[in-house]
């Protein structure tokens, strides 16, 4: 099922391409080549995809090296244990320090590439996870930090308030006795209504001034001179009842004494703040507010839902301002054109928008307005991100970056304000540069295509969009900028004049930017050869690849470079990177009978015998039978040309290699098989794409109707008289295709089983080796093809223009080479 993958990109890329045509005032006729321009391959598709999961973990472990005993048997609940098993973590572990000689295939001070991935890694997804999983972490470390101080202090309060002093409790009757009677109370003080504090003589009441004084110079702090000139200390407490009955016990006491009514003992009354009550009647408010201050601090990071995800400092009351990355002057880390290989087109109209906005007056001088904003459209990882980055550090003006989706909030009347504040903080530091990545996420047509709730809310989000782009009250001095890898399905009203006046299309990139891209990306590789050595092959053998396909091509070398203990990163590695890339990973190890093997080898060898003798047919550049991928068993590989027109010969011969397996399978075993499935529906859709949309068939005649993409369309544009007539033409042609196939597979019978013999001797057969078997191919192009330059390389034919945009691009100070070009003076 290889192509079940390529092909998933390649419909995105194949719709996006479609749309970019009708931009273009129909420029490419073809979008449906675009199935040749992508790595080509026929492949042997295998129905069990039960498997698959445990296929890849077994591929996974097989490429690093784990001893293959492990599994014990094909289900996947076994891999659980033996993850488990902490003999297999050992190998993980293993892993670890071959890690770090990946990092020896980055010279130094390359470091960027690190930097770019963590800068990546401050997705949301990634920080909201990582906020839950921290959650209760923090909560518990919030906790104790709030509550610990109070505790201590509390603690510390209470210790005070109870110090032991050397106070002794002592009851009414010992009061009476011990301490009343030998007339030792100096005087009393009740405490809160509840204890009687005794305060005593050192001397009975007769003693003279002068003991007294001595006595007073050994005691400690609590003595205090009484009214009488003497020293008391406070010795002794008691609990009282009541006030009152202690008063008359008290009174009592005395007068059974014989104390005279004067001299009775005098007894104030005080109420003494004890701290740690104090504290505790209050512990409950400043636990409420406590926690409510915590819970405010939470939601700075928490709720920021869709921000920049614990980036912190947006509470809930400023939910309503977008998560917008700012790029100015004094940024670090900026990127520049000359990151951005390719795509010259895309920088010179960008640039042009900020020469706009940096110079204004002249175009307003002549009455011209200036346009509003940009859209750059072109199929996933080719780039609009980065040279929007780009675009922002090659400005020098100030740059909000903000991504579609972060608009729109669980709450209503989000969006629109977000935009709102975008928009203000813009215009405060104008001129500026507001880039929108995905803008299909609001961008969307409106009352289409939605039966949620939240289309509402996306609807005013993209109104409060338009009406800050080109409404009232709009002042000019901002540029927006937006990606989208669906411009189909935007709004018109983003569209028109005076929003998005300009579509930018990046597509991707052709074999000349391949090899800018690569050259890029090699140079933060250590490689046996020079860069220019590798990109210009590499270029070759990847039409189709995305600028991130490239990227991600040159970082999986490294890494099985790496895995190999290799010191430099060579073609070889190259070689299984761009192979696993387009067919995914090898499964060494699937279980594989015999008879199918040899089912998937004559299969694979009538496609490259058939490809070798049909004309038309892209250059075979390898055959394998390895299984890889999910479900592919085997797969031929073409070197395809860039063409931008096909004619219908070509598609004829497309379409006989496409069957060349199916007819081998025939012609050789006499048995079909169900691994010719992918095939066969590659082979309907171009057929189909031939005869209704291109107008080949002579009885459908010049007639086009191409398919909506969305599938969307409920009915189609013609009668059911002309489907019967394409169904039946569709039918005919591929009936005749297969016809001549099987002829061609008759005739060459011998080398096809001499080819498929090889194949399952040494799985994995190149051009050099078919050319052994079949001879050189018997049709030579004039021009040369992408595979004589992936065996030669193209010096010369790319050495120019390659420096020249080096010259172009390489400068960063002073104004961009760029601007005098792109503006007319
Ligand atoms: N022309 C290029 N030059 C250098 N690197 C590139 C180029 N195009 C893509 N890349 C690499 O691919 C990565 C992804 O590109 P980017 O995110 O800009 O793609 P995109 O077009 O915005 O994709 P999407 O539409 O999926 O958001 C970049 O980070 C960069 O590493
Ligand atoms: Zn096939």
């Amino acid at each position: 099922m290889i192509f079940s993958t390529i092909s998933r990109s390649l419909s995105r890329s194949s719709r996006s391409r479609n749309v970019i045509n009708e931009v273009n005032r129909g420029k490419a006729l073809l979008t449906n080549c675009d199935l040749f321009r992508t790595p080509y391959v026929n492949n042997f598709n295998s129905i069990d995809q039960s498997d698959g999961k445990l296929g890849f973990l077994r591929g996974y472990f097989a490429a690093i090296g784990v001893n293959k005993g492990s599994f014990s048997n094909n289900r996947l609940s076994d891999f659980n244990c033996t993850v488990a098993n902490p003999g297999l973590r050992r190998y993980f572990s293993n892993e670890a320090p071959k890690k770090k000689k990946y990092e020896n295939f980055y010279p130094k001070e390359k470091k960027e590439i690190p930097k770019e991935k963590e800068q990546k890694a401050e997705s949301k997804e990634e920080a909201n996870t990582n906020d839950h999983r921290n959650f209760r972490e923090t909560f518990m470390k919030n906790l104790q930090n709030i509550f610990a101080p109070i505790l201590v202090i509390g603690f510390i309060l209470s210790a005070i308030s109870s110090t032991p002093h050397e106070e002794k409790q002592i009851n009414f009757q010992e009061f009476k006795n011990k301490l009343l009677e030998p007339g030792l109370v100096d005087h009393i003080v009740v405490s809160n209504k509840s204890v009687a504090k005794v305060y005593v003589r050192s001397s009975p009441q007769n003693q003279t001034s002068h003991d007294a004084a001595e006595i007073s110079d050994i005691e400690g702090p609590i003595s205090r001179t009484t009214s009488r000139g003497n020293t008391s200390q406070y010795q002794y407490y008691f609990n009282i009842g009541s006030v009152d009955s202690f008063e008359e016990k008290l009174e009592e006491a005395q007068e059974a004494l014989g104390i005279d009514s004067h001299d009775y003992v005098p007894v104030t009354y005080v109420s003494e703040m004890v701290w740690f009550q104090e504290l505790m009647r209050f512990a409950p408010t400043i636990l409420l507010l406590g926690s409510l201050f915590y819970m405010g601090r939470r939601m700075q990071g928490g709720l920021g839902v869709g921000g920049t995800g614990g980036k912190g400092g947006r509470g809930i009351f400023n939910i309503g301002k977008a998560p917008v990355t700012k790029v100015d002057k004094n940024s670090k880390n900026k990127i520049y054109f000359k990151d951005v290989a390719g795509c010259d087109e895309a920088k010179q109209e960008i640039m042009e928008f900020v020469h706009f906005l940096k110079n204004p007056k002249k175009y307003e001088e002549l009455g011209a307005k200036i346009p509003k904003g940009a859209l750059l459209v072109g199929p996933p990882g080719t780039g609009k991100t980065l040279l929007a980055k780009a675009t922002a550090g090659e400005s020098g003006v100030p740059f909000l970056s903000i991504s579609g989706s972060d608009f729109l909030e669980m709450f209503v009347g989000v969006g629109p304000s977000r935009v709102r504040n975008l928009f203000q903080e813009a215009r405060q530091c104008s001129p500026s540069i507001i880039f929108i990545d995905e803008i299909d996420a609001i961008g969307r047509a409106r009352g289409r295509g939605g039966f949620s709730g939240s289309n509402d809310e996306r609807e005013s989000t993209l109104n409060q969009l338009l009406v800050e782009m080109d409404g009232f009250g709009t002042t000019s001095g901002v540029v927006v900028l937006a990606g989208t890898n669906r411009p189909d399905i935007l709004d018109n009203a983003l569209l028109r004049p005076g929003r998005f006046d300009r579509q930018i299309s990046i597509d991707k990139p052709d074999i000349k930017g391949r090899d800018q891209i690569f050259r890029i990306y090699l140079k933060k590789i250590k490689l046996d050869h020079e860069p220019s050595y590798y990109s210009q092959r590499l270029a070759a053998l990847t039409p189709g690849f995305a600028g991130a396909d490239i990227a991600n091509v040159c970082n999986e070398a490294a890494l099985i470079a790496a895995r190999g203990e290799e010191t430099q990163v060579k073609m070889e590695h190259f070689d299984a990177a761009i192979d696993r890339i387009i067919g995914g990973l090898e499964k060494k190890n699937k279980v594989i009978s015999k008879l199918e093997r040899r089912t998937v080898a004559y299969h694979e060898s009538g496609h490259a015998v058939a490809g070798w003798f049909l004309e038309h047919a892209e250059p075979l550049l390898k055959v394998t039978i390895v299984p890889r991928g999910t479900a592919a068993l085997g797969f031929a590989q073409y070197v395809p040309n860039e063409n931008l027109l096909m004619t219908k010969e070509q598609l004829l011969d497309m379409t006989c290699m496409t069957l060349g397996g199916r007819a081998a399978e025939q012609v050789l075993l006499g048995k079909i098989s169900t691994g010719a499935q992918n095939d066969l529906e590659k082979v309907t859709k171009i057929t189909y794409a031939q005869v209704a949309v291109y107008g080949f068939s002579e009885k459908v005649g010049l007639l086009s109707y191409p398919q909506r993409e969305d599938g969307l369309e409920m009915s189609k544009p013609y009668s059911s008289k002309t489907a019967n007539l394409i169904d039946t033409e569709v039918r005919e042609w591929v009936t005749k295709a297969y016809k001549r196939t099987l002829q061609l597979i008759e005739e060459r019978k011998e080398q096809v089983a001499q080819i498929a013999e090889l194949l399952l001797k040494k799985e994995t057969l190149h051009q050099d080796d078919l050319v052994q078997v079949l001879g050189e191919r018997p049709f030579k192009s004039d021009e040369m093809t992408n595979y004589d330059r992936y065996k030669q390389g193209f010096q010369e034919e790319v050495e120019k223009s390659a420096d020249s945009v080096e010259e172009m691009t390489t400068e960063d100070d002073g104004p961009s080479p760029l601007v005098p070009e792109a503006v007319p003076m």
